[in-house]
């Protein structure tokens, strides 16, 4: 049996399986009030290029961009508010600046982002990258990022009403 303890969903999935996608056109449906809540830095110009295309895809759609790539659940906290949908994309990425900066416990701040979702009014959305299907990485900071990653993804889901993974374009609902 599963259970839920808050509103919020997780998405998840590979790169370029259209997860960002799908999340936006739920957010979309819900008719809320929608939030983007960036955690990606601009690290070299690919990317910079990349996070503006992403900015001008959202430009008509009505939503407000915030970008935070540390302090997610102070984040939440700051953009909660009922009637409004808030899109996380993505926890991966949060995973990495979190690895990167010094002293921080990654595995602790996941458990309490996990456990403050059943304290928001919001609908908040997750995205978030699938990255433990291939094989074992050599490099030991890749095994980290992945188990932190894993435990992450297994103490979001346990909370969410509802979880997806996509794969090309297509999601399958695994939780709701
Ligand atoms: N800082 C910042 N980052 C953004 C913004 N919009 C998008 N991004 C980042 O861009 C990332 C998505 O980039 P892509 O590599 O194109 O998407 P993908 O996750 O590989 O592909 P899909 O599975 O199709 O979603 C997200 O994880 C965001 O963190 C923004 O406005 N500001």
């Amino acid at each position: 049996m599963t259970t839920s303890h808050s509103r919020s969903i997780l998405v998840l999935g590979g790169a370029r399986s259209g997860k960002s996608h799908f999340a936006e056109t739920m957010a979309r449906d819900t008719g809320f009030d929608r939030v983007y809540l960036a955690t990606g830095r601009a690290w070299d110009d690919e990317m910079r290029a990349r996070i503006e295309t992403h900015k001008a895809d959202r430009a008509d759609g009505g939503w407000t961009t915030h970008e935070e790539p540390l302090d997610l659940i102070g984040a939440l906290r700051a953009l909660d508010r009922p009637g409004r949908v808030i899109l996380v994309d993505c926890l991966t990425l949060w995973v990495t600046n979190l690895m990167m900066e010094e002293g921080r416990d990654v595995d602790a701040e996941g458990a309490a982002l996990a456990a403050m979702l059943a304290e928001l009014q919001a609908t908040v959305i997750f995205v978030s990258n699938e990255v433990g299907l291939g094989i074992v990485p050599e490099n030991r900071m890749a095994r980290a990022f992945r188990d932190h990653a894993g435990r992450l993804h297994q103490s979001i889901a346990a909370q969410v009403a509802e979880v997806y993974f996509v794969a090309a374009g297509l999601p399958l609902k695994m939780k709701g």
